[in-house]
This record gives structure tokens, sequence and C-alpha cells, in this order.
């Protein structure tokens, strides 16, 4: 079967790559011509573990595709995902021009029946709002579907979460677009993957109630760690023990400097804004929203209060640019809001990460990027971890308390035991870890 995926950013090229694994034949679309030419050769614009395999076997074999040629494109396919970005737009609405102009675009040159899939995660509504461009623009009525298929992938786990998926969610009005969209999904049926099957207007509201959920979940724990911070209680034993009850779960209890990403922030923020429009208020949204703003102003006070409460004239050096390990990506990351604040008060950052430091320098301006993790301590007053990469989980300690101008450790990420880092002469600080020894009870 042959598809089209409109955009090549996370989504559009890990779900173009994966298709073409499952053997379908792709070919991706983006507006940007050096894009396209780049990913011609097989060069990929971001960092994603195991999609530069994807991306060459799909080439070599013909069944990946690049073009700007969005006519063409169109024209060869029965499916057509739309994998375009959502950014926030003002006051938490999302910006929907990418959406509009690409349904404007399927609408001006398709010829004959279509599906068209949204991957984009768009407010309720979009499919309606996408079938009514179409038809606006369409040369001559020809029939379409539109269907929701709301992608829930990981940065930094992206094809292990488009190739075992928890569930696959496709929302659609017709049994024959339903069907068509099972088939593209046919492998995994064999690895039992759950599908739920809805209209277009539930699916889309599927994304938002997964995204929100989660990072209430973040903020809720972050809250927690606060609490325990002032109290002298663990969060991780808190974290452990209410997660081991099953109607709980384990899994994103972990505290830090609040929730970053593409994802998180935005649609948190767009699924309050559009609930509002339609006369309902919903305060969880909000307040996780909240939470998740005074986190990173948190985490400044703690860095700010190592440092006797001025980092005027002081060095920090910082790990992890990234809004989380295993990618390039620093929208939202928590690491440059805290940076961009301590330069603000007049602390000179070091900083280093293992790939996002380029995309770091478009933003960041005045900091001191460095070659290791080792470098960035040599002549800093305070070591700040701020994403949790693996090779700052395995530090040398011995060897950074020596390059530090003082043993001084901000672990923002709760990656290091605090007794630990007190036995080896550090004054350390996490978020919301218990700092004293424990009761000889324990
Ligand atoms: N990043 C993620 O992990 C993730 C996961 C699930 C869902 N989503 C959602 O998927 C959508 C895409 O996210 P992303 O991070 O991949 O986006 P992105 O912003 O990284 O990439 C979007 C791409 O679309 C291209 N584009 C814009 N207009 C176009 C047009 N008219 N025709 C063809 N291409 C066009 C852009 O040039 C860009 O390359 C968003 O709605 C996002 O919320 C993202
Ligand atoms: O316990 C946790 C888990 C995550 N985070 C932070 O939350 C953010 C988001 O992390 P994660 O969800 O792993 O990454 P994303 O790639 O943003 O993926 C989210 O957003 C995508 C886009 O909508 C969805 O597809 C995914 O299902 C959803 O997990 C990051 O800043 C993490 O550091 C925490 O602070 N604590």
């Amino acid at each position: 079967m042959h598809i089209c995926v409109m955009g090549t950013g996370y989504v559009g090229l890990v779900s173009g790559a994966c298709f073409a694994e499952f053997g379908m034949q792709v070919t991706c679309c983006d507006i940007i011509p050096e894009k396209i030419e780049n990913l011609k050769e097989g060069i990929l614009p971001i960092h994603e573990p195991g999609l530069q395999e994807l991306v060459d076997k799909g080439l070599r074999e013909g069944r990946l595709n690049f073009t700007t040629d969005q006519a063409k494109a169109i024209e060869q396919a029965l499916t057509i995902f739309i994998a375009v970005g959502t950014p926030a737009g003002e006051d938490g609405a999302t910006d929907m021009r990418y959406v509009d102009d690409v349904a404007d675009t399927i609408g001006q040159y398709m010829h004959d029946y279509k599906v068209i899939a949204t991957k984009s995660t768009v407010p309720v509504g979009t499919a309606k709002r996408i079938r009514a461009r179409i038809e606006a623009v369409q040369p001559e009525p020809v029939e379409f579907s539109v269907v929701s298929n709301p992608e829930f992938l990981r940065e930094g786990a992206a094809i292990e979460d488009f190739m075992r998926p928890n569930r696959v969610v496709i929302g659609g009005e017709d049994q024959h677009a339903l069907a068509i969209m099972k088939e593209l999904y046919s492998p995994l049926y064999l690895i039992e993957t759950p599908f739920v099957i809805t209209d277009t207007t539930t699916a889309e509201m599927i994304k938002y109630a997964a995204n929100t959920f989660l990072a209430m979940k973040i903020s809720f724990i972050n809250e927690m760690a606060n609490l325990c911070d002032v109290v002298d209680a663990d969060v991780h034993d808190v974290a452990r023990a209410i997660g081991l009850d099953q109607r709980i779960g384990r899994k994103f209890l972990h505290p830090g400097p609040g929730y970053g990403g593409s994802c998180f922030p935005k649609d948190v923020q767009s699924l309050a804004h559009f609930a509002q429009e339609a006369g309902v208020k919903l305060q969880l949204a909000t307040a996780a929203h909240e939470v998740n703003q005074q986190q990173r102003g948190r985490m400044v006070e703690k860095i700010t209060a190592m440092l006797d409460g001025n980092v005027a004239g002081k060095t920090i050096g910082v790990l992890g640019l990234s809004f989380k390990p295993n990618t390039d990506d620093i929208r939202e990351a928590p690491a440059l809001d805290i940076i961009a604040e301590l330069q603000q008060q007049g602390a000179h950052i070091k900083a280093y990460d293992p790939v996002a430091i380029p995309a770091a320098q478009q933003v960041l301006r005045d900091v001191e990027y460095c070659k290791d993790s080792y470098s960035t301590c040599s002549g800093s007053d305070a070591l700040v971890l701020a994403t949790e990469w693996n090779q700052f989980r395995a530090l040398d300690l011995k060897r950074v308390q020596a390059l530090l101008n003082q043993p001084v450790m901000i672990d923002l990420r709760n990656v290091y035991e605090p007794e630990t880092m007190k036995r080896l002469g550090f004054r350390y600080t996490a978020v919301g870890r218990r700092s004293r020894q424990r009761d000889s009870a324990n």
C-alpha cells in the first residue's frame, strides 16, 4: 500500500520509517527543501536511537522516499498522514496554520478517494475542520475520509514505541477508512496490540487526556517532593510505595525540574484552552501547568541556596541541556530556563550535553560549552545535573570533586544517593530526597 506522510519532524520521520519497515511504500514530504535533500542522502535532522538504521534501510530497499513534490506524493497515495507541527499559539491555543496548509494542499491535489489520517496532536473538532477545508478547495468533488490516529511515541524511545505501542487509537466515521487503517497496522496484530476504534472526536480527546494525565502525575510528584524537602521525608520511598499500588502505577513518578519537551507543556495548555472555549473549566490541567512552571524557579532557588544565596560572579557547571536523555530536542527544556535565570542573576555557565549543544547554541548565548562532563566541572563552583543521560549516572565522583572549586552538586534528576554523596564529602542536594542519616531502624 502506498502512503504519504506530510511533515518530517519526529512523528513524520518515525512513522514513515516504521511504515516502510512494515512493508509499505512510503513518501515523506516537507516544505523545507534542504531538509528533504539531506534526507534523500540519509542525513537526519534529529537524534533518535535506531532511526538512522531504519531510514538507511528504507532508502536502500526503495520503500522510503523523500520529496517536496506534494502533488505527486498525494496523487500516488491511498492514505495521507498529517504529521506537521501544532505549536502553542497565543493564550495556550493551538496554532493550526500548518494543519490548515496541509489540508488545503491535499484538497487541491486530490483526484481520487483518499484516507486522510491525522497523527499531529490536534484540538477536538479538527477532523471536521480538515473536512471543511478540503471540501472548500477541491477543484471537483472527490470522496475522502478523515481519520484521527493520534501518536503516542516518546522521543528517545520512538521506534520501540511505534513498533510496540501500548495501544493504537483510530477514530473514524466510516468502515471503509477504518479497514484501510487496520490494514496499515496489521503487523501489530501479531504482537497482540490492543486497538481502540472510536469516532474522530473521541480519538482527538484521548491524546490530550493521556498527555494531561501523565503531566499531572509529574506535577503531583514534584509537589510531593517539594513537601518532602521541607519535612525531611524521602520522595523516592513515597513514589515507590504509592506506585506499588497498581491503581497508581510506578511510572511517571520521577520528581525533577518539571516536564519539558514539545508535547506536555503545549498539550496541557491547549486542552485547558479548548475546554474553556467549550465552556468547561479544567482545573487540574491548569494546576499541572502552573506547578510545572513554578518547579523551574524552585530549582533555581535550590542552586542559589547551595551557593550561599548568591550566584553572582560564580561559575556553575550544568550537565544536560536536552529536555530528556537520548534526544537533541531542547524544546521547553527545563535546563534552558534554569540557565537563563542563573545568568540573569550574574552566574557564569559552563555546560555539556552529549548531543544537544548545537541546538542550545542557537538559543543560549554567553554559555561556555564544554567537550565533556569533566571539563564542565573544572573550575566550577557547583555542578548541576539537569538531564539524566546515562553517562552522567556513572561519573567518576572523586575526579568530579577534585575538579570542582568546591564539592557542591545539585542533582535535579535524583541520580545519586544523598548518603553516598555525603560520605564522599560532597555538599549535595537533590529533589525531595532525605538528606540526613536514616534512622537506625532503616
Ligand atoms: N515529538 C513527539 O515526540 C510527538 C509525539 C506524538 C505526537 N506529536 C505531535 O505530532 C506533531 C508533529 O510533531 P513533531 O515534533 O514531529 O513536529 P516538528 O515541528 O518537529 O516537525 C514538523 C515538520 O512539518 C513540516 N511542515 C510544516 N508545514 C508543512 C506542510 N504544509 N507540508 C509538509 N510539511 C510541513 C515542517 O517543516 C517540519 O519539518 C505535533 O502535533 C506534535 O504535538 C509529537
Ligand atoms: O516521571 C517522570 C517522567 C517524565 N518526566 C519529564 O517529562 C517530560 C516528557 O517526558 P516523556 O513523556 O518521556 O517524553 P516525550 O517525548 O515528551 O513524550 C510525551 O509526549 C509525546 C508527545 O505527545 C507523547 O506521544 C508521549 O506518549 C509522551 O510520553 C520530560 O521533560 C521528562 O524529563 C519527569 O519529569 N518525570
